[in-house]
């Protein structure tokens, strides 16, 4: 079954390629059309100003030499005279208007009246055909704009196919590398691990109950895609390309990192400063805005909205919010009447481009670095989720598209011995476990597909809601550290993924209107 399911994705694979390049040499014709359009138009304009010329010149040569009106004024008046004086006067006067050249220039005044009229038939005629000419080719125009946008929504349909084959919710392993070593694929301490599968032995080292084992014991796993010490950040993201370009068409797309404090959450989910190592939430907000400008030329226009918010002991802080610390608001969250999560007094920023995005991380990171002076190690005790609500409209076809891409970073999973945790550091331990474990719940209830799912068991879950239901794609990344001491830890962090792995979603369908 597996093996249909790789030969239909890889068949649908070819589909869009070729169906990209016919999309290309579509807005290829189109370019060319669009050029040839506006030639026709300036020589359609150029022909009209001719016409208006040589329409000014024969007015003006009626109203500047009236001879006809002179001559027929002298010859009526020298009939009705009575005199032979005033007749002869009369006649001397045409006589001296004939030698002055009028009658000549009379008649070839007619003669080119007669020219410029038929010269002005042969251009209204050349005028009408290349109206004629402009039309068709503007219907043209249309069909190509037709053909492109069905070809968009075909491309959606099946990027769509593509994703739900692959599965509405899929698992994504990654091994952090060690300090000495950085391998593809192969074994890391007692991790090995290929493509798609990872196997994890546990002979002479402390467990995490503390026994110490003497007999080698294998644990299986499988994913959809294990990432090896040596895997880049760039080859990370080409997975998940696929699903922010899903967020785009309209899906509500959920990505987020589980795993022990340092095991590389952070790093997957934000990364480095540096081009080649940045992580998934830098490189997502460019992949939208860019694919977002290429749709533009086919009519959509969209609008973003970007929120950044930490979940620390099962309370809200707003990591946009820039007033007065003392004057921080109350946050809840709240659903509306047609099912949408918000958050009451969060920032909520209108964005337009990948900086202006870049700039709102930057303050969460300043937002974070201050609570975590005040209070050590805070940043891995806590959930951040980063928000991009997407609104897509294309007037032109009355298509609506809205969709949230939901990019979180997990608080680090790892359980502390119970003697060694009290106060605060209890009530932190208490509120982590209790989010992720209920995270766990609430999937295994969607696999299930329980008529309750224990959404509001956490704020996290509250909060993801919309990500996790039917009507999404989510992605977990399960981030492992390779080194003997976190064998206890590391095997926990693949039991809860196999458990995420193994549910399988609700098809999810784009919110188009
Ligand atoms: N794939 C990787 N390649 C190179 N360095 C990595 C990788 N993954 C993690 N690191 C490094 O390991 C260290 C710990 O990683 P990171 O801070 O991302 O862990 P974390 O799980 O987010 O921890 P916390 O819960 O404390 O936030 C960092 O110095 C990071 O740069």
């Amino acid at each position: 079954h597996a093996w249909d399911l790789k030969g239909k994705v890889s068949d649908l694979e070819d589909k869009i390629r070729s169906y990209q390049t016919r999309v290309k040499s579509v807005n290829q014709e189109n370019e060319a059309l669009k050029g040839s359009v506006a030639e026709s138009q300036t020589k359609a304009a150029q022909v009209e100003k001719r016409l208006e010329k040589q329409q000014n010149q024969i007015r003006y040569y009626n109203n500047f030499f009236p001879c006809e009106t002179v001559l027929s004024y002298l010859w009526i008046s020298e009939i009705q005279s009575t005199s032979r004086k005033s007749r002869r006067k009369l006649r001397s006067k045409m006589f001296i208007f004939w030698k002055r050249g009028y009658f000549y220039f009379f008649f070839s005044l007619q003669m080119k009246l007669s020219v410029q009229e038929s010269t002005l038939a042969r251009v209204q005629a050349t005028l009408r055909d290349t109206e004629e000419e402009v039309r068709c080719l503007k219907e043209t125009v249309a069909q190509q704009n037709d053909d492109l946008h069905a070809g968009e929504m075909e491309r959606r349909r099946l990027h769509n196919t593509i994703q739900e084959l692959k599965g509405n919710i899929r698992v994504f392993c990654r091994v952090r590398p060690t300090v000495t070593e950085t391998l593809a694929f192969g074994c890391v301490d007692h991790v090995c691990f290929t493509l798609q599968h990872l196997s994890y032995h546990s002979s002479g080292f402390q467990s995490h109950t503390g026994k110490t084992t003497d007999t080698q014991k294998n644990y299986n796993f499988s994913f959809d895609r294990v990432f090896g010490a040596k895997a880049s950040q760039q080859e990370v993201f080409e997975e998940i390309s696929l699903l922010v370009q899903s967020a785009l068409d309209g899906y509500n797309v959920c990505c987020f990192a589980y795993g022990q404090t340092g095991s590389g959450k952070t790093y997957t989910m934000e990364g480095e400063e540096f081009n080649e190592n940045r992580g998934v939430i830098p490189r997502a907000v460019q992949q939208i805005f860019k694919a977002g400008e290429k749709l533009g030329s086919q009519g959509w226009e969209f609008s973003f909205t970007a929120s950044f918010v930490e979940i620390y002991n099962e309370s809200l802080r707003d990591l946009l919010y820039t007033g007065k610390a003392s004057k921080r608001p109350e946050h809840e969250i709240r659903k509306s009447a047609n099912n949408e999560v918000t958050i009451t007094n969060l920032t909520y920023e209108k964005v337009s481009n990948e900086d202006q995005v870049l700039g709102l991380i930057a303050l969460a990171n300043q937002n974070r670095s201050t609570a975590q002076t005040a209070q050590n190690d805070r940043s891995s005790r806590s959930h951040s989720v980063f928000q991009l609500d997407i609104e897509g409209i294309n007037a032109g076809r009355d298509v609506k598209c809205k969709s949230t891409l939901c990019l979180v970073d997990l608080a680090g999973s790892e359980r502390l011995v119970k003697s060694q945790s009290q106060g605060e550091r209890f009530k932190e331990m208490t509120a982590i476990n209790g989010s992720l474990s209920n995270l766990g719940i609430v999937i295994t209830a969607l696999a299930n597909k329980e008529n309750y799912i224990p959404y509001r068991n956490s704020k996290l879950t509250y909060l993801l809601q919309g990500c996790l239901g039917g009507n999404s794609k989510t992605l977990m990344f399960v981030n492992i550290a390779p080194e003997t001491d976190s064998f206890g830890e590391t095997l926990n962090s693949l039991r809860f993924a196999s458990k995420v792995n193994d549910c399988v979603i609700g098809t999810a369908s784009a919110n188009r209107k």
